[in-house]
């Protein structure tokens, strides 16, 4: 469902905003240092109650100020509206929901779902397994019921055991979480395993559309050895584990690797194949998403020309316009951003945090 209308205050360096949204795709245009990345920190935010740029959100706050707010409203297929806000102050952060206060972060996430094509998306080729995961776990949590629920179990469990390695010498205390671990790993591990089955026809599509790379395949390690299965394996890391007080395989540790001819894929592409690349996989998740929930995403990409060509830029566009998604596009420059909506999309001028709706 896209964002119809997001009112801000005291975010970053935008005083105060009221925004009615184009459904289809927005173009946001300044200067450097304008504030464009800091609207698209907003609407991610909105949608995913973190930032991309900070893990201190205070930091969100406008300086000079003590609080933000955020509010959304969203309209569906049959024009159904919601809203929802976050405020966050000196006394914490509070979420709304259709006007009631959400107590299960979760909610709000699954109420929109958003993907993000910036400058750090790099980090799902280059950076370590928990960028993959990141990935990997954004569209299991949106497509398949039941993920959220089993990873609170797992996450509950695994801390469990950690503290018992750390504060009990009694092997058994650390058994006693075995149990509630393995079976929950299980089922993340087969929820992951249907979504990547489910995901990679999308990726090959969107690979063909994008950018040509043999020999590119996916392996995906649940995070322990599949041959000896996790019981077996958390009993011969026992000893390990508690010298380290924590343990070392589970389905945190899991990894949805892109390789060529064996080796990390991003040993053998080239900078702009790596962010096509990225781009396809990001496309995928948003094209599975469609199509198993008819559920369209928001799309955010900021400085656009900077992460692709004009070619790729254009590709890139119409897919996602083809896909209901509604997109969000920041660039400084105007014309290296292909005319792909017509007269559905709009434009905002962004100025020292001042934002102006000017087509
Ligand atoms: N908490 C804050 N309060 C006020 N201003 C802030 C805050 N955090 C960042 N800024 C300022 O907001 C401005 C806008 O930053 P932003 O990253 O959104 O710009 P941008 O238009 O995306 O720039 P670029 O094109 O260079 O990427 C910057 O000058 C930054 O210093």
């Amino acid at each position: 469902m896209p964002l119809s209308r997001l009112s801000l205050e005291h975010f970053r360096n935008i005083t105060a905003a009221e925004l009615e949204l184009s459904p289809r795709f927005n173009l946001i245009v300044g200067a450097n240092g304008s504030g464009k990345t800091s609207l698209l920190e907003a609407i991610y935010y909105l949608g995913r109650v973190r930032s991309f740029r900070t893990a201190r959100p205070k930091h969100l706050i406008q300086d000079g100020q003590t609080w933000f707010r955020l509010v959304g409203r969203i309209t569906g297929a049959d024009n159904a509206e919601q809203t929802l806000g976050i405020e966050r102050g000196p006394q914490g952060q509070t979420l709304r929901l259709a006007g009631r206060p959400v107590r299960q972060l979760a909610d709000l996430v699954r109420t929109l779902p958003i993907q993000l094509l910036h400058s750090d998306s790099h980090l799902i080729l280059e950076g370590g397994p928990r960028y993959r995961r990141r990935y990997l776990d954004w569209g299991v949590f949106h497509v398949e019921h039941g993920y959220h629920a089993t990873w609170q179990r797992y996450a509950k469990a695994l801390k469990q055991r950690n503290a018992a390695l750390r504060t009990s010498r009694n092997p058994r205390d650390v058994a006693a979480w075995s149990p509630a671990l393995v079976q929950a790993a299980e089922t993340l591990h087969s929820l992951r395993s249907e979504y990547i089955a489910m995901l990679l026809p999308y990726v090959q599509g969107n690979l063909a559309a994008l950018v040509d790379l043999p020999g590119l395949e996916f392996h995906y390690q649940p995070g322990w050895p599949e041959d000896t299965g996790l019981e077996t394996a958390l009993a011969e890391r026992y000893a390990t584990d508690l010298k380290r007080g924590f343990t070392q395989v589970g389905p945190h540790r899991a990894d949805l690797q892109p390789l060529i001819d064996g080796v990390p894929a991003i040993e053998r592409v080239s900078r702009g194949q790596q962010k096509q690349l990225v781009t396809a996989l990001l496309l995928a998740q948003a094209e599975l998403l469609m199509e198993k929930s008819r559920r369209p995403c928001l799309f955010l990409i900021d400085d656009l020309p900077a992460e692709l060509d004009h070619g790729h830029r254009e590709r890139v566009l119409e897919r996602l316009l083809a896909l209901q998604s509604q997109v969000y596009v920041t660039t400084t420059d105007a014309n290296a951003i292909p005319v792909v909506a017509g007269d559905s999309g709009k434009r905002f001028h962004v100025e020292q945090g001042r934002i102006a709706q000017t087509g």
